[in-house]
C-alpha cells in the first residue's frame, strides 16, 4: 500500500519529536533543538544540491539574513514573532534572487565559490554595521510567545520546533514529486535535453536557489529566538560547512537525509567538542573544522549517496528485490493506435507549409569553419535528411537549431519566428525538439519519468502548487499521457523500469518516443539508427513514417544511408561545412559531388551504399 509506505515515516517521526523531550536528558534536548533547527536549513540546501545539482557553500549568509531581520524587527522595531517572521523568511529569498541571477550562470566549484564569498561579506557587513550591533550582534531577542504562554525550556521550544521540521520536510518532499521535481532531477541528469523538452532550467534553479534561501532565512529565525542573540558567527564559513556535511552525510538527493544529517553533524560536533579538547590540548575551533572536513572527505570517498545510499542497499538486501522489475519480452511491441491520437496533438500547420527555415548559417571555431552559409528548409509532413561525412557539421547543425548553441552568422526560423541564439526551451516551445547523437537519457528516472519530463510543457503547475499536493489530478493526467505515448510506441512493457535498465537500442527508442510526447511539429533526430537492430530500426522506419502522415516536419540526421533513402523525401548534403547537394534520394545517389565526398560508388565501394526500399509513396521517385 504506497500510501501507509508515505504516511509511515511521518508517523515515526511525529512520534519520535513527541516522546524525544519526554525522555532525554535536558542536555540532549537542548541539542536536538539545534538539530531541528539546522534541519530546515539542511533541508532547503539539500533541495539545492539533490534536486537542483547546485552547490552552495552559502546557506549561512541567508539563514544570518533570516536571523538578524528577525532580531531587528522584534528588538528595534518591537514586532511580534509571527508578524517579524514572514518578513525575515522573505528577506533571506529576496537576497537569494538579488544574488541569484548572476550567481547562477556560474556552475559547480565556481558557484560554490561565489556563494562562499557571499557568506563572507553578509558576515562582514552585519560586522560592520552598527544597526546590527557589530561583532557583538543583536541581544535580548524574546523566546517565543503564543497564547500567554513561553516557550522557555528546551523541550517546549523542541515541541514549537517539531511541526515546522515536519512540515519543512513534507513540502520539500512533495515538491520533489512534482512536475517541477521531476524537471528538476531531469536537468541534474541531461540538462540539455530537459532545455530541449521545454524546461526552463535557469528559471527553476533560481527558483530552488531562493526557496532554499527561505528555507534558511526560516532557520535563522528559530535559532535568533532560541539563543536570544544573533552575532556574525550566524553567516560564517563553518555553519555554511556544517550545512553542506548534513546534506553530504544525509544523501543527496534524499530530502530525509537532511533530518539524519543533521542529527549526525550534531552529535558529530558535540562529540567533538568534548575529544578534541582531551586529544590536542588548548585546540580551538578551528580543529574542529579540520575534523568536519576530514569526514565530509571520508564520505565523499567511501560513501558518496551519504546515509541515504546505505539504507538503501540495506532495504534491498533485506527485501532482496532488484531495482529493476524486468520484461518477459525484448523485442519491440507493435506501434499502438493511440500513435495517431498522439501525433493528433501536434499542433501543425497545412502539409507542405515551412516550418523550418534555415538561411546563411554559419559556425566558426576560432579557425574551424564548421558551417557556412548554410540554407535548409523543411515543410510540415516530409522527412529531411542531412547527411555528409564526419565533421560535415550534422551535429554542428542540429544544435544550432535548436538552440543548444548560436551561430555565428545566419537565421533559424521556426514556425515564422527567428529562434537562432534562443535558449532551446524557448524552441522547444514553438514546437521543435531533438534526439541526441550521445543518448541524452535522464539516467536517474524510469522509462514513463523519462516520457513525463516531455509533458511539462503541457502542463503547468509550478513550485507552490507542487509542494501543497494541489498539482495532483495533473500529476494523474501526466501519467496516463506518458503511458499512453508508451502504449502507442510500443515501449509499455517497460514503463517502470528504470531507464539505465534497457539496452542501448530501446533506451534510443525511448529518447524518440519521449521526443514524440512534446507532441512537436517539428522533430530533429540525430542518428536515431546508431546502436539498433534490424528489427528496432524497421520499427523506427515505420514509425517515422506515420509521424510523417501525421503531418510533422522531420529533420533527421543519419549514416544508415540505406534507411535515409528509404525515409526521406528529400535530402541536403553537407561536406566540410558547405552544402554540396540537395534533392530526393535518386537523385542524390546519382550526385556524382555526394558520391565523391560520402557514397562512394557502387564499383568502388558496393558495402558503402545498400538502398533497401521503403513503401512507394506519392511523389516517390525510386
Ligand atoms: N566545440 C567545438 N570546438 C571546435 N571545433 C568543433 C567543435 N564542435 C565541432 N567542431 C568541429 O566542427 C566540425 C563539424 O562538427 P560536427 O560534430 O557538427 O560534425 P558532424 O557532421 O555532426 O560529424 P559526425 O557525423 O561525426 O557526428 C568538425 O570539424 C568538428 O571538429
Amino acid at each position: 500500500m504506497p500510501r501507509l509506505r508515505t504516511l509511515l515515516p511521518y508517523l515515526l517521526l511525529v512520534v519520535g519529536l513527541v516522546l524525544f523531550p519526554l525522555v532525554a536528558s535536558t542536555n540532549l534536548v537542548n541539542i536536538g533543538v539545534y538539530v531541528l533547527i539546522f534541519t530546515v536549513a539542511a533541508v532547503g540546501l539539500s533541495l539545492l544540491m539533490g534536486l537542483a545539482g547546485q552547490v552552495s557553500l552559502g546557506q549561512a549568509a541567508f539563514f544570518a539574513v533570516g536571523a538578524y531581520t528577525q532580531a531587528i524587527l522584534v528588538t528595534k522595531h518591537g514586532w511580534s514573532m509571527l508578524l517579524a517572521l514572514p518578513v525575515a523568511v522573505a528577506a533571506a529569498m529576496l537576497l537569494a534572487l538579488l544574488v541569484g541571477v548572476p550567481l547562477l550562470r556560474l556552475r559547480g566549484h565556481f558557484l560554490a565559490l561565489a556563494t562562499l564569498g557571499l557568506g563572507i561579506i553578509v558576515t562582514v557587513v552585519v560586522r560592520e554595521l552598527d544597526y546590527t550591533g557589530g561583532t557583538s550582534g543583536i541581544f535580548g531577542i524574546p523566546k517565543p510567545e503564543f497564547g500567554g504562554r513561553v516557550y522557555n525550556t528546551p523541550a517546549e521550544f523542541f515541541w514549537l520546533l517539531a511541526p515546522v521540521v515536519v512540515l519543512s520536510i513534507a513540502l520539500a518532499q512533495k515538491l520533489t514529486h512534482s512536475r517541477i521535481g521531476r524537471a528538476l532531477g531531469a536537468v541534474n541528469d541531461s540538462e540539455v535535453a530537459a532545455e530541449c523538452l521545454g524546461v526552463d532550467t535557469s528559471g527553476l534553479r533560481l527558483r530552488v536557489f531562493v526557496l532554499a534561501a527561505g528555507y534558511a532565512g526560516l532557520a535563522g529565525v528559530f535559532y535568533a529566538h532560541w539563543l536570544a542573540v544573533v552575532s556574525p558567527e550566524a553567516a560564517n564559513f563553518p555553519l555554511s560547512v556544517s550545512f553542506l556535511l548534513m546534506v553530504v552525510l544525509g544523501g543527496l538527493g534524499t530530502v530525509w537525509g537532511a533530518l539524519t544529517g543533521a542529527i549526525l553533524v550534531e552529535t558529530l560536533d558535540e562529540g567533538m567538542r568534548t575529544l578534541i579538547p582531551q586529544l590536542i590540548p588548548g585546540a580551538s575551533g578551528e580543529v574542529q573544522l579540520l575534523g568536519f572536513g576530514v569526514v565530509l572527505v571520508l564520505v565523499i570517498i567511501l560513501v558518496p549517496g551519504g546515509l541515504a545510499q546505505l539504507w538503501s542497499a540495506l532495504v534491498r538486501r533485506f527485501r532482496g528485490t532488484r531495482a529493476d522489475p524486468g520484461v518477459a519480452e525484448d523485442a519491440p511491441a507493435a506501434l499502438g493506435e493511440e500513435l495517431d491520437d498522439l501525433l493528433a496533438q501536434a499542433d501543425v500547420p497545412e502539409r507542405g507549409s515551412p516550418i523550418l527555415q534555415v538561411r546563411g548559417l554559419t559556425k566558426r571555431y576560432g579557425g574551424v569553419v564548421a558551417l557556412s552559409e548554410v540554407d535548409l528548409d523543411v515543410h510540415a509532413g516530409e522527412i529531411v535528411a542531412l547527411i555528409g561525412p564526419n565533421g560535415a557539421g550534422k551535429t554542428t547543425a542540429f544544435n544550432i537549431i535548436t538552440g543548444v548553441m548560436g551561430p555565428t552568422e545566419g537565421s533559424v526560423t521556426v514556425r515564422g519566428q527567428e529562434v537562432q541564439g534562443r535558449r532551446p526551451h524557448v524552441v522547444a516551445a514553438l514546437g521543435a525538439t531533438r534526439t541526441f547523437q550521445n543518448l541524452q537519457v535522464f539516467r536517474s528516472s524510469t522509462v514513463r519519468g523519462n516520457v513525463m519530463v516531455a509533458r511539462h510543457l503541457r502542463s503547468r503547475a509550478g513550485l507552490v502548487p507542487g509542494m501543497l499536493g494541489l498539482d495532483l489530478a495533473e500529476e494523474r493526467r501526466t501519467r496516463r499521457e506518458a503511458d499512453r505515448v508508451l502504449t502507442a510506441t510500443g515501449l509499455a512493457a517497460h514503463a517502470d523500469r528504470p531507464i539505465t535498465a534497457l539496452s542501448f537500442g530501446q533506451q534510443r527508442q525511448v529518447e524518440v518516443a519521449r521526443a514524440l510526447a512534446l507532441a512537436p511539429s517539428l522533430l530533429l533526430l540525430d542518428e536515431p539508427m546508431a546502436g539498433l537492430s534490424s528489427g528496432e530500426r524497421d520499427h523506427l522506419g515505420e514509425m517515422l513514417r506515420r509521424v510523417r502522415g501525421a503531418g510533422i516536419a522531420v529533420l533527421l540526421v543519419e549514416h544508415d544511408v540505406a534507411a535515409v533513402m528509404a525515409l526521406a523525401d528529400r535530402i541536403v548534403v553537407l561536406d566540410d561545412g558547405v552544402r554540396i547537394a540537395e534533392g530526393t534520394p535518386a537523385e542524390i545517389r546519382r550526385d556524382p559531388a555526394v558520391i565523391a565526398a560520402y557514397l562512394g560508388s557502387d564499383e568502388d565501394d558496393d558495402a558503402v551504399v545498400h538502398t533497401r526500399p521503403g513503401p512507394a509513396r506519392e511523389g516517390d521517385e525510386r
